[in-house]
C-alpha cells in the first residue's frame, strides 16, 4: 500500500485536490465517498466530466495499490450515464475484473445516495516493472 501526500485524488496535503479517503471494501474492491462542490462545476450546477473521470481513475488506482503493486492507468474508458449535480453525495467503487501479471482490468462506478448510476469506467492498470518505476521516478514510494 503506497501513499502520495500530494496526490490530486487522495493526497491530504493537496489543497486543490479531491482529498478522497479510499478504503478496502472486500478482498479486492475499494470504496470512497465524495460530495460535489461548486468548484467542481462544468455546466452550471453540473459536475465537470474531468472531475468525474478523476474520481473513477483514482479508485481504479487503489485496486492494485491495496494489492501492494505500483501501477499506472494505461487506459480509462468513461461512460457519463447521468448528470451529477453540485451538492450530490456520491458513492464510488471499483473492483478488478481480470488480473494478469502486468495488467489489471478494473471496473469502477459512481452512484448517487439513492442508488442511481451516474458514471462508470473500465480501466487498464499497468503494473510497473522495476525499470518502468525508475523511468517514472517512482522508486522511493512508501
Ligand atoms: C496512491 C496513488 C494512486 C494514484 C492513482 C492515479 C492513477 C493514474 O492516474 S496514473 C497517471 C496516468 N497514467 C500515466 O501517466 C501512464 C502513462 N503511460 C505509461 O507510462 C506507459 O504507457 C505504460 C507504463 C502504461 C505502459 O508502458 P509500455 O512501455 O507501453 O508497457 P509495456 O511494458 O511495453 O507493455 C506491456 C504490455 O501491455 C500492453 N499495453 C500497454 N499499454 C496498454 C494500453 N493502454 N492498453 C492495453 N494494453 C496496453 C502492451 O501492448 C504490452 O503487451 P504485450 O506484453 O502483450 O506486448
Amino acid at each position: 500500500m503506497y501513499r502520495s501526500q500530494n496526490c490530486f485524488g487522495c493526497g491530504p496535503e493537496n489543497p486543490m485536490g479531491l482529498q478522497l479517503h479510499i478504503e478496502q471494501q472486500d478482498a479486492d474492491g475499494v470504496i470512497t465517498h465524495f460530495v460535489s462542490e461548486k468548484k467542481h462545476e462544468g455546466w452550471p450546477g453540473i459536475q465537470h466530466g474531468g472531475v468525474t473521470s478523476a474520481l473513477l481513475d483514482e479508485v481504479c488506482g487503489y485496486v492494485p495499490n491495496f494489492m501492494g503493486l505500483v501501477a499506472m492507468t494505461a487506459s480509462l474508458n468513461v461512460s457519463f450515464v447521468a448528470p451529477i449535480r453540485v451538492g450530490e453525495s456520491l458513492k464510488i467503487t471499483a473492483a478488478p475484473t481480470r488480473i494478469t501479471r502486468r495488467l489489471i482490468d478494473v471496473q469502477a462506478k459512481i452512484v448517487s445516495k439513492e442508488g442511481e448510476l451516474k458514471a462508470e469506467a473500465l480501466a487498464k492498470m499497468m503494473v510497473l516493472s522495476e525499470e518502468q518505476r525508475a523511468l517514472a521516478g517512482l522508486t522511493e514510494l512508501s
